[in-house]
């Protein structure tokens, strides 16, 4: 009982927030090469600490060094996933993200968005019929400036055929991806940073990656239309998210970017 009195409410508040801590420390890592890494860094702390026990000295004083020098290892090492996270933390859409906003319907902007989607997603269609790639990258609240320079700047609202008429195969700006910014075609043929994660199947190429290397780096979006298959891939925070058919698409995508 007197345990229970001298809980005080920043205790409890305490806990929540390094459980919710450690459990975008988890999603950043799983499925990348950092869980090995985290793991080995485990067992090195575990064995000093056995060394320390039982009083072997020169091995001891070896792994305290390493230990010791370890929070700017971590820095370097992890470089990537604290970036990530602290882009997480900065983007200003953390709450809807989390999904907490989305307990409170009424505080969405009447009308959702102003963004075409069907336009887009009719557009993937067509191309998907037709077996013509594309990669179209929609940004939510990180700003995208950083690719943006590696292609063509231009503002052109959305609308099918326009989207269509950019990635036909024998139009000049097909190559590379397309930047849509609130309800603009902000920028063509931009190279996006291609991921090095392992996990992604073979049969996914270059276009596939740099959807997955730009949604890991930033909030951004992503919808691929594959070349080869037709198939379109709807990419976010790294990760293919499954749907059945254009209209869960859009479902998704609505809920997504609101
Ligand atoms: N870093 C990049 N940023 C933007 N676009 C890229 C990048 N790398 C490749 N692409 C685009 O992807 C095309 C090559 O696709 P590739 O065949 O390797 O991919 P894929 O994932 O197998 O897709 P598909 O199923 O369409 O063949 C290039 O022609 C280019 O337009």
């Amino acid at each position: 009982m007197e345990i229970l009195e001298s809980i005080r409410i920043f205790d409890v508040i305490d806990v929540i927030l390094v459980a919710t801590l450690l459990y975008y420390v988890y999603k950043l890592v799983k499925g990348t090469v950092a869980i090995n890494i985290f793991i080995g860094i485990v067992v090195i702390y575990l064995i000093w600490q056995l060394t320390e026990w039982l009083q072997m000295e020169m091995l001891s004083i070896i792994l305290g060094q390493f230990i010791g020098v370890g929070m700017f290892a971590l820095i370097v090492v992890f470089q990537q996933e604290i970036r990530k996270f602290l882009l997480l933390i900065g983007s200003t859409n953390l709450a809807s993200r989390t999904g907490f906003l989305k307990n409170f319907q009424f505080l969405k902007k009447e009308g959702g968005i102003d963004l075409d989607i069907n336009a887009i997603i009719q557009a993937c269609e067509n191309m998907g019929e037709t077996r013509t790639g594309a990669l179209i990258v929609i940004r939510r609240t990180t700003s995208l400036d950083f690719v943006k320079s590696t292609g063509d700047a231009m503002k052109i609202e959305v609308n099918r055929p326009i989207i269509e008429s950019v990635f036909y195969k024998n139009s000049t700006l097909h190559d590379g991806a397309m930047i849509i910014e609130d309800n603009f075609i902000t920028a063509t043929r931009v190279i996006l940073p291609v991921t090095n994660e392992r996990k992604i199947p073979l049969r996914f190429g270059l276009r596939h990656r740099a959807a997955v290397g730009i949604t890991e780096k930033t909030d951004a979006v992503a919808i691929v239309v594959s070349e080869e298959t037709g198939t379109i891939s709807y990419v976010k925070d790294g990760d293919f998210e499954l749907f059945q058919t254009p209209d869960d698409l859009r479902t998704i995508l609505l809920d997504d970017l609101t």
